[in-house]
């Protein structure tokens, strides 16, 4: 579905220096050498700290910018060369705006766009059903855009991005200042819509939460690079993060001396145990119950949050973790 091929981004940006009005030149890489494939019905993360390139890779994947070098194909076609077809075979979210008539009603914004996509009447009659229906847009339908709430307004481009029916999904920051409950909605309806009707979706998100929930594989772009390319586990393995043990032993006493396990913490009985990259939890476990008297025991797999954060730290250095 998506295919790009050691792409690159530069701009340049041409400053004058205040004083002696001399100008100066600089070039800035955004995108720096990428290439990955996703193919149909995948649920792409795109992640990366801000300044990493994501929105001008959304661009080039969405024809909006051209790449400076490398070549860039989506369903089949070159974005920036020929966007009004690609338009047909893709719908767009950029969570920070809008693609809605602002003084609008919802349903007349939407039916603008069925003209603009040369919907026919009756598919569209059918797609607003669906869509009012999974989104719950009936309550606010005849409202101007620009009285919704963040959350009905994200439902409205969720919608309007998808009654062109388009096989990819592509979405800029799509839960960004939702509350919880929004959140949840727009999570389960992509969730169902990648299962049910084998969307392709690729989001870019500072939201860890969507990534976890939705997520099947991820990559990390940081500096204009790739950083990480596969699933969740092995991210959680390759930043090094670690899984703990947190125990709660019959007598609070020394903390546990086991060959290789490191006490990060102790509170009273409480003791939190660091399990080496590489171990087995249950043979920290047996060695353990076998040594000292447990009342309680839990494992905790790493936040990932502190996964994402070590390994936006690692830098350039994590370019090793690329597949
Ligand atoms: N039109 C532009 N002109 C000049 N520089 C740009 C332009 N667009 C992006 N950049 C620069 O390219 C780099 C990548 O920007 P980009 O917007 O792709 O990052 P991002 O990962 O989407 O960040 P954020 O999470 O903050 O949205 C940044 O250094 C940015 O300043």
């Amino acid at each position: 579905m998506i295919e790009m091929r050691d792409v690159s981004r530069t701009f340049v940006i041409r400053s004058r220096d205040g004083r002696r009005l001399r100008r100066s030149r600089t070039v800035v890489r955004a995108v720096d050498g990428i290439s990955f494939t996703i193919g149909a019905g995948e649920f792409v993360g795109y992640l990366g700290p801000n300044g990493a390139g994501k929105s001008t890779t959304i661009k080039m994947l969405t024809g909006i910018l051209a790449a400076s070098a490398g070549s860039v194909r989506v369903a089949g076609l070159d974005p920036a060369r020929q966007r009004t077809a690609l338009a047909r075979r893709i719908g767009v979210v950029f969570g920070q705006r809008t693609t809605l008539w602002w003084d609008l009603p919802l349903r007349d914004s939407l039916t603008l766009i069925r003209h603009l996509y040369r919907v026919d009447a009756a598919a569209h009659r059918a797609r607003l059903a669906e869509l009012t229906e999974v989104l719950d847009l009936g309550p606010f339908l005849g409202t101007p855009v620009r009285q919704l709430s963040l959350g009905q307004r994200m439902r409205g481009d969720l919608a309007a991005a998808l009654l062109h029916d388009p096989p990819l999904l592509v979405l800029d920051e799509p839960t960004i200042g939702l509350d919880v409950i929004s959140k949840a909605t727009v999570r389960g309806f992509l969730e169902r819509r990648n299962a049910e009707q084998g969307t392709t979706v690729v989001l870019t998100t500072h939201d860890l939460g969507d990534i976890e929930r939705l997520c099947r594989r991820v990559m990390v772009i940081d500096h204009g690079r790739l950083a990480y390319d596969g699933g969740l586990d092995r991210l959680r393995a390759t930043a090094g993060a670690q899984r703990v043990l947190v125990v709660d032993l019959a007598r609070p006493g020394e903390p546990v001396d086991l060959p290789g396990v490191s006490v990060m913490r102790v509170e009273g009985p409480r003791q939190w145990l660091a399990i080496p990259q590489g171990s087995s939890a249950a043979a920290v476990i047996a060695e353990l119950t076998g040594r000292y008297e447990v009342r309680d025991i839990a494992l905790r797999e790493p936040d990932i949050e502190d996964v994402i954060t070590r390994l936006y730290r690692a830098g350039r250095g994590s370019r090793e973790a690329v597949q």
